[in-house]
């Protein structure tokens, strides 16, 4: 927080500035309150009317200062939310994308919706308010110890106590502000999932039963608030009672003083300035814990809490010549066993095929094998190189990927081909021929440049798969990764991407449910996935074992 604060040095202190003009506009009502009283405790008309016509000027400028104040506020606070906008989603986008998968996007969404609005709605409000009140109690505190040195150190010590008191509230706001921002992440995970099932819900008649899930998310998010409010609120409550019983004591001081000869006008003085410091105190530890409850949910938002706890330095790029190497592999999910001890090669521009029962690990095994996920035991070489030392970038920059959902962007197909890289339009010509895609491209008036529907709604399976591997293709990719990429096409289709994807350079890893006759043979090795290792054989053979079988 400090540093976002601090960005901006000359502008935060300038902003500080701004939030100190109401103090003095205080002070100096304070002071004309206590010079009427003084005017009227002298009786002269004439001093009454000067003292008076000052309190008037001072009630003017407190006007102008309050107007001031603003503007002197609003660029720096728009600025530092638009950095905290910035931050929040820099930090999503920067996750890696196995952190990333970690959490639903719903998630992200809350964060980056909920959590900021919430943010922007009580950061500097609160901050306005503790340094006003701040600024207010050390400026009254200050005149008080002229005046009248003792009575001010007495009210040091209540303030003092009353800021432990206070403290003991500190932790339970931060945790309520805490569950208000979860509460708000899974009522908005809750929301999407409605809307991403809606048509499977019309089309059974079963809209209610979510309806009403979705209604107890709500009721459970508004409760929380609540919550937050209730007790922020009764913290507030019991701070100005506590306030009202010291304003008491030092009302019984007042008169005592005024009795044993002491000036109107300087009890008035006194009074208001002890009232300057009583006040404010009051109202600002509770403000204090909100604005700690705040950093808070700026830290979740905008902090990378990345595990970064590994050893490993990730510093080699990938490079692929010969075979990757998998011995010894186990894996688990929270204890649930997926690889049990593992071992197999995968030489370099060769086609696998992955088969197993349903809940193998067939897709555990590609995310395995593309960094996805990486806390597993044995070891997975490339070339010779640990695979947990490889850049998670460079290999991301050789690796592509086919699935069934292919996403495609709101963009022209040459960029849903290149994913906005600067390739001349030759070769990308060159990989939509290769994916098969001309035909499509030249029912395009615009071709390559024709924009595409969102997510691509105006095209069919097959030609989204199509694009999904001109994408592989454009990108020279030494590995293919495929997690059923023909399953949503007819056979003809199915067949013709199947063939498609078997007949580039790259190394191909696919797990397909599908067996097309005259195809799929052209695999070269069938990696079995059963009872957590893997078994290789090669695909004629395999193919012919499944043919006695039956
Ligand atoms: N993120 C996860 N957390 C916990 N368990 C998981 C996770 N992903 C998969 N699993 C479990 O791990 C097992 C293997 O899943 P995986 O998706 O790898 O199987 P698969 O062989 O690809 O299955 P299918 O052919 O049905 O797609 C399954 O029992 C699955 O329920």
């Amino acid at each position: 927080m400090k540093e976002l604060l601090l960005k901006r040095k000359g502008r935060f202190i300038l902003y500080v500035l701004a939030c100190f003009l109401p103090v003095v506009d205080t002070l100096l009502r304070n002071f004309s309150f206590a010079l009427i009283i003084g005017s009227i405790e002298k009786g002269q008309m004439d001093y009454f009317v000067k003292v008076f016509a000052l309190a008037i000027f001072f009630a003017v400028l407190g006007i102008l200062l309050f107007i001031l104040s603003r503007f002197m506020r609003i660029s720096f606070m728009r600025d530092t939310i638009l950095d905290v906008r910035i931050q929040a989603f820099d930090k999503i986008l920067k996750h890696s994308y196995k952190n990333f998968s970690k959490k639903s996007k719903d998630v992200y969404i809350s964060n980056l919706i909920n959590d900021i609005n919430v943010f922007e709605q009580h950061f500097f409000h609160k901050l306005l308010n503790v340094i006003y009140f701040g600024g207010q109690y050390t400026a009254s505190l200050i005149i008080l110890l002229f005046l009248d040195y003792k009575f001010a150190l007495s009210l040091f010590v209540v303030s003092i106590v009353l800021f432990f008191f206070s403290k003991s509230f500190e932790k339970k706001t931060v945790k309520l502000q805490e569950e208000v921002s979860e509460n708000n992440e899974k009522f908005t995970t809750n929301i999407a999932n409605t809307f991403n099932g809606l048509e499977i819900l019309k089309l059974n008649n079963i809209e209610d039963k979510f309806l009403g899930s979705t209604l107890k998310a709500v009721d459970k998010v508004e409760r929380k608030k609540l919550h937050y409010t209730v007790f922020t609120e009764g913290q507030r409550n019991l701070t100005n009672f506590l306030g009202f019983v010291i304003f008491v004591g030092i009302l019984i001081y007042s008169i005592s003083s005024i009795l044993n000869g002491a000036s109107f006008a300087k009890t008035a003085l006194m009074l208001q300035l002890s009232n300057g410091c009583v006040w404010p105190i009051v109202q600002l530890f509770p403000f204090l814990n909100e604005l700690r409850a705040s950093n808070t949910i700026y830290n979740k938002i905008t902090k990378n809490d990345e595990d970064t706890s590994s050893s490993i330095v990730k510093e080699k790029n990938f490079e692929f010549n010969s075979e990757i190497r998998v011995e010894g592999l186990k894996f688990n999910y929270d204890g649930k066993e997926i690889f049990k001890g593992a071992s197999f090669n995968i030489e370099k521009g060769k086609k696998y095929l992955l088969k197993g029962e349903s809940g193998s690990g067939k897709s555990t095994l590609i995310k395995l094998l593309s960094m996805v996920v990486d806390d597993y035991e044995g070891s997975i070489t490339m070339d010779g190189v640990n695979y947990r030392e490889i850049k998670e970038e460079s290999l991301n920059n050789n690796v592509s990927f086919v699935y069934q959902d292919v996403f495609l962007f709101e963009d022209t197909i040459a960029n849903n081909i290149t994913l906005f890289k600067d390739i001349p339009e030759e070769k990308i010509l060159k990989a939509a021929e290769g994916a098969g895609l001309i035909e499509f491209l030249n029912e395009k008036k615009l071709g390559l440049q024709e924009t595409l529907m969102e997510n691509g709604k105006n095209l069919s399976g097959g030609q989204r798969q199509r694009i999904s591997i001109a994408r592989a293709i454009v990108k020279n990719a030494s590995i293919l990764f495929v997690d059923e990429g023909t399953s949503s096409l007819n056979e003809e289709l199915g067949r013709a991407v199947e063939d498609t994807i078997l007949s580039l350079d790259s190394t191909v890893i696919a797990i397909s449910h599908r067996y097309y006759k005259g195809i799929t043979e052209k695999y070269d090795y069938v990696l079995e996935v059963k009872n957590g290792l893997v078994t290789q054989y090669k695909s004629q053979d395999y193919f012919s074992m499944e043919v006695l079988a039956l």
